[in-house]
């Protein structure tokens, strides 16, 4: 795919334009320079979309050949992925501006969901049961749900695409994927390998366009049977509702505000090490972050002197820069976001211990970039400790007992993902149980892989994708019952 071109949706296997031929630029949040121009949809194009996946799944044979042929296609979208990895790579970076050391460590896990779903695409056949009834058999089967709307966010635009996309396909349902308005470009070049794998017209369509138009139609219309959606709490929320009108399948990823625990036993410098990654990467815009640090008391000054140490020499620059280590934020309205909670935190009385502003480098003044931020004195009555701002800032909370930390930890109404630092493993398996979160890591954090399961507790949402239980979502469960002597029971 060449850049500063006009891209087009996909529907029904066809490129095309939007039907009002409204179109949006897409901008590099570097240097706000327009990298391409896509069409600007609204609900009669999801409409269009929605019907194709209907028809594909209704009266394709999709959902019927074998489901080994659906890993094979599915598998050569992972080798096409691996094949265009740096040109997929480079677009990530251009409209998110994460670094290309990050991009491209996202495209190899892309790939490597697609191939985990493509070996996975045969290994379903459901069971046989020992049934309580004479003269029968008893099976279950796993069918797929029928037409899929799936809906991402910008901070991981292909990513979290990959999760939804590699499961639906090798399950057999058709879909209807909406990225996120501002960050498409990787999602249409995917799905120009869609269609290069030979996934049948109307199997997968693209509609490019806003979640109150384009977004909400897929939530509320009636022949989609399944919502997948990663986003935002609130907008999570705005689709449960929708989803109801016809008792949609409903997957929700949703926010964090994870906690990452540091007790006084922590290898001090792993523990330093991986706050820092767990916050910073991508400008902390990542939904696991490990925002919130809880650390025990008597090593408290000493790890947040590190942390403001290494966090002053922190390279901020271009995404394509090989010296950078943090990019901009996603856009001027997510920036200003994030300068107020900073304002927020000082008005609630945390201590700013480094950054808290815009950078003042010249080079910088273009692109969307805000320092890397650290808060002390910080208690869990605050709104900067309580939400997310999804941006560059770490708060620091003190504790004195494991059970205090617990406590802490679990203070929130998210339940993404959490991490515990300490050689004592004993204690760590200990605060792991207690704590209320669909991932914690032990002297790790933000590491996913396909064969784990990824999802939230609490009001981080619902569903898990990633493992076999990607698989589940994607899929029905029938029982069939055979009685091979049939009899009038002669009750009536
Ligand atoms: N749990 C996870 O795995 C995970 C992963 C990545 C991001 N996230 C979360 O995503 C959020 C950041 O992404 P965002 O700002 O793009 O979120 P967002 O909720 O604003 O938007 C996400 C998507 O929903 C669409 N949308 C907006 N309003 C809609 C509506 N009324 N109906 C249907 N669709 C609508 C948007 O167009 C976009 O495609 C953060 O909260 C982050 O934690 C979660
Ligand atoms: C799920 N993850 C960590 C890849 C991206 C969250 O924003």
């Amino acid at each position: 795919m060449e850049l500063n071109r006009t891209l087009q949706q996909y529907i029904n296997g066809k490129w095309i334009d939007a039907n009002s031929k409204n179109t949006r630029d897409i901008i590099n949040p570097f240097n706000q320079e327009v990298i391409a121009t896509v069409p600007e949809s609204d609900d009669t194009d999801a409409k269009n979309a929605i019907d194709a996946a209907r028809e594909a799944f209704d009266y394709g044979d999709w959902a019927t050949i074998p489901a080994l042929e659906r890993g094979k296609i599915v598998r050569k979208i992972a080798d096409y992925i691996e094949r265009d990895r740096e040109e997929l790579a480079k677009l990530e970076s251009l409209d998110t501006g994460k670094t290309m050391e990050e991009s491209r460590g996202d495209m190899d896990d892309i790939a490597g969901v697609f191939h985990y779903y493509a070996e996975l695409a045969d290994k379903n056949g459901g069971e046989m049961i020992e049934s309580p009834i004479a003269n029968s058999v008893s099976k279950v089967v796993h069918e797929p749900v029928g037409v899929c709307g799936q809906i991402t966010p910008w901070n991981y635009p292909l990513l979290q695409a990959s999760w939804k996309l590699a499961p639906a396909l090798v399950t057999g349902n058709t879909l209807v994927m909406k990225p996120s308005e501002i960050t498409p470009l990787t999602t249409v070049k995917v799905f120009e390998l869609i269609e290069e794998a030979g996934v049948p017209a109307g199997v997968a369509n693209l509609v490019l366009g806003p979640g109150s138009s384009v977004g909400a139609e897929l939530s509320s219309n009636v022949d989609v049977d399944l919502i997948s959606f990663t986003g935002g709490i609130e907008t999570g929320k705005k689709i449960m509702q929708s989803a109801s009108v016809n008792m949609k399948n409903l997957a929700l990823e949703l926010g964090g505000k994870n906690p990452n625990v540091i007790f006084v036993d922590a290898d001090f410098e792993v523990a330093v090490d991986q706050a820092l990654n767990g916050v910073f990467f991508h400008a902390g815009q990542i939904c696991s972050a490990g925002t919130r640090l809880i650390v025990e008391e008597s090593i408290h000054d000493e790890l947040v002197s590190a942390l403001v140490d290494r966090v002053e020499k922190f390279k901020l620059g271009n995404g394509f820069d090989e010296e950078t280590q943090m990019g901009p934020l996603i856009s001027a309205e997510h920036l200003e976001k994030v300068e107020k909670y900073v304002e927020t935190g000082i008005r609630e009385g945390a201590t700013l211990a480094v950054g808290g502003k815009r950078p003042e480098d010249p080079e910088l003044q273009n692109g969307f970039f805000y320092l890397p931020t650290i808060f002390t004195d910080c208690s869990t009555e605050m709104s900067i400790v309580q939400e997310e701002a999804f941006g560059p800032i770490i708060t620091v909370e003190k504790f004195n007992s494991e059970e205090e930390a617990v406590k802490l930890a679990n203070d929130s109404i998210y339940g993404l993902a959490g991490g515990v630092f300490t050689k004592d493993i004993v204690k760590a398996e200990r605060c792991a149980a207690k704590m209320r979160m669909g991932t914690v890591w032990i002297n790790e954090f933000n590491l996913y892989f396909p064969h784990a399961p990824w999802g939230g507790y609490k009001q981080s949402g619902i569903g898990r994708e990633l493992g076999k239980l990607g698989i589940e979502e994607y899929t029905e469960t029938k029982h069939i019952m055979q009685n091979l002597k049939p009899e009038p029971l002669n009750w009536f």
